[in-house]
């Protein structure tokens, strides 16, 4: 864990020339309701014949694009063109994610929530389609291999901020999100010291 966080506690601020100033940030984007977007069952993709799931998913990406999900890894690096699609979900309302070109968006996952001890947090998005534009997106996952341990940085612990989760491999994470049908906030939970419940 060290190697993954060698100078996290005496990290104060951003470099100057990676900030942009806030006139020249993007705003957020007014969402149009749907009433439409299709519901899957996740667990029949666990069932022998999971070709008519996988293709519902296929036709629902093509029409509506990618589900609602918090990434698992460590950080997403995400290289999108100029076409807006990707969408966050604060405080119940899905917020539009104007487009920065020739910018990095970093998603946090989980797994670098449970590095931070929550106090990075990974945050519920998707990414939407348009009925004009073809929109390209590239997703880079810096991912811990299955037998690295994640659990709080010892930097981060002391006996006013007591860790939150335990320690536990990633291949055990990976494993309960399937058991769970993809309910990322359930196993997350399961991890919590105070929680342990499987
Ligand atoms: O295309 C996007 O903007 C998001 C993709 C994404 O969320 C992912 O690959 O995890
Ligand atoms: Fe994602």
């Amino acid at each position: 864990m060290e190697k993954l966080t060698p100078n996290w506690s005496s990290i104060e601020s951003v470099p100057e020339n990676y900030i942009f100033p806030p006139e020249t940030r993007p705003g957020d984007i007014e969402i149009p309701i749907s009433h439409s977007v299709p519901v899957i069952d996740l667990s029949e993709a666990h069932s022998v014949d999971r070709t008519n799931t996988i293709q519902k998913i296929i036709k629902a990406a093509e029409e509506f694009g990618f589900f609602q999900h918090y990434d698992a890894y460590l950080i997403t690096i995400l290289l999108q063109d100029d076409i807006s699609g990707l969408q966050v979900l604060k405080d119940g309302e899905w917020i539009g994610v104007e487009a920065l070109p020739h910018a990095f968006l970093i998603n946090i996952g989980y797994a670098l929530k449970i590095i931070s001890n929550g106090k990075l947090q990974s945050v519920e998005h998707r990414a939407v389609t348009n009925s004009t534009h073809a929109r390209t997106s590239v997703a880079f996952f810096i991912a811990p291999s299955g037998d690295c341990f994640i659990e709080p940085a010892q930097d981060l612990i002391d006996e006013h901020n007591p860790p939150i989760y335990t320690s536990y491999k990633f291949k055990e994470f990976l494993s309960r999100l399937f058991d769970k049908h993809g309910d990322a906030e359930k196993v997350l939970k399961s991890f919590e010291e105070s929680d342990g419940i499987l």
